[in-house]
């Protein structure tokens, strides 16, 4: 038998630069209004066709089934909508903290639809992806659009933004988040009238930047709480989509990597650099 030959994939992790919430469907999802960002802390994911049709993650991460895996559960969605009758094995390295909004999971999944596409010639159009990729989650198809983007809807409307370069400080509390949690605890307090849904959106990319989920997260994990602090000394943090981690922006790398050396004794976490747009995505 032939040794299978992996070809290498990357997935970046995003920061929601502005995250509103502007109202709520009929099926419970929350509207947002939000800029999303690429940064270079990527996973990667080994990827390598097979002809008897199986999709095999060969390194499960802990506590995740390989069957709710989202790079199995995006492999599986395309083989079904494409009537592919190839099959894959993956081997996931995660370098992005699970449960920290940076949207680990999401990428992972658009990675494969991206990857599977070509690989498997199905030819699926980046509409059609990001129509799949939806049904995984709503911040699938931001990753599949490639750009960095103001997003809508649920995350599914999308249009290209501009940004200047740009060093982020991230602060990983020592929290997972879950995302549903969240939007249910929003949703309580809008009914109650403790919070109310963000109808008029300032401007996108200039400070103050809102969170709208941050005051909820806060409340429920102080530890987030406790890192937008530190990170207040040094400038205007905020909060990434649902929390935990928490981030500040720097115009230079030395300046980024000097904040972040002063709380690296007390808080775990990175440097990043903003992207211009998806490793991936290729301008054709
Ligand atoms: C908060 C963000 O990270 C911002 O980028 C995303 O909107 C979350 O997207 P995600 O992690 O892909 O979320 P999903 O896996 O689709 O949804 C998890 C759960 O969060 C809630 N949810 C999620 C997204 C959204 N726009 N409204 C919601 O109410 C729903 O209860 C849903 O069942
Ligand atoms: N490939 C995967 N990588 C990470 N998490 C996965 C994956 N597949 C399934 N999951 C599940 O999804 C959950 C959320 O993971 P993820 O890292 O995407 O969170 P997140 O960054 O907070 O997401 P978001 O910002 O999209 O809300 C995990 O706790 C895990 O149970």
């Amino acid at each position: 038998m032939t040794e299978p030959v992996f070809h290498t994939y990357p997935a970046p992790a995003k920061l929601n630069l502005n995250l509103l919430i502007t109202g709520k469907r009929d099926d419970g999802y929350h509207l947002l209004d939000s800029d999303f960002r690429f940064i270079d802390l990527c996973d990667s994911i080994d990827i390598a066709l097979r002809d008897d049709g199986d999709i095999v993650l060969l390194n499960p991460i802990p506590g995740v089934p390989a069957d709710s895996d989202l790079t199995v559960r995006a492999a599986r969605l395309l083989q079904q909508a494409s009537g592919s009758t190839q099959g894959a094995s993956l081997r996931l390295h995660k370098r992005i903290p699970m449960g920290g909004g940076l949207g680990g999971g999401s990428s992972d999944a658009a990675t494969v639809l991206l990857a599977l596409n070509r690989l498997w010639g199905c030819g699926l159009s980046r509409a059609a992806l990001m129509q799949l990729g939806v049904k995984l989650g709503a911040d699938v198809p931001v990753f599949i659009f490639g750009r960095n983007a103001r997003a809508t809807g649920i995350g599914e409307q999308l249009s290209e933004i501009s940004l200047p370069e740009a060093w982020y400080v991230v602060l990983q509390p020592t929290v997972q988040v879950p995302t549903a949690a969240v939007f249910k605890e929003f949703s309580r307090r809008v009914l109650t009238g403790q919070a109310g849904f963000s109808t008029m959106r300032t401007l996108a990319t200039t400070p103050p930047r809102q969170n709208d989920l941050q005051s909820v997260v806060c409340q429920m994990y102080p530890a987030v709480n406790e890192a937008l602090s530190a990170l207040r000394e040094c400038g205007s943090p905020l909060m990434t989509g649902s929390g935990a981690c928490v981030f500040l922006e720097c115009g230079d790398e030395n300046q980024a990597k000097t904040v972040y050396r002063s709380l690296s004794s007390r808080f775990s976490g990175f440097v990043a650099k903003g992207l211009a747009a998806h490793p991936m995505f290729d301008r054709e």
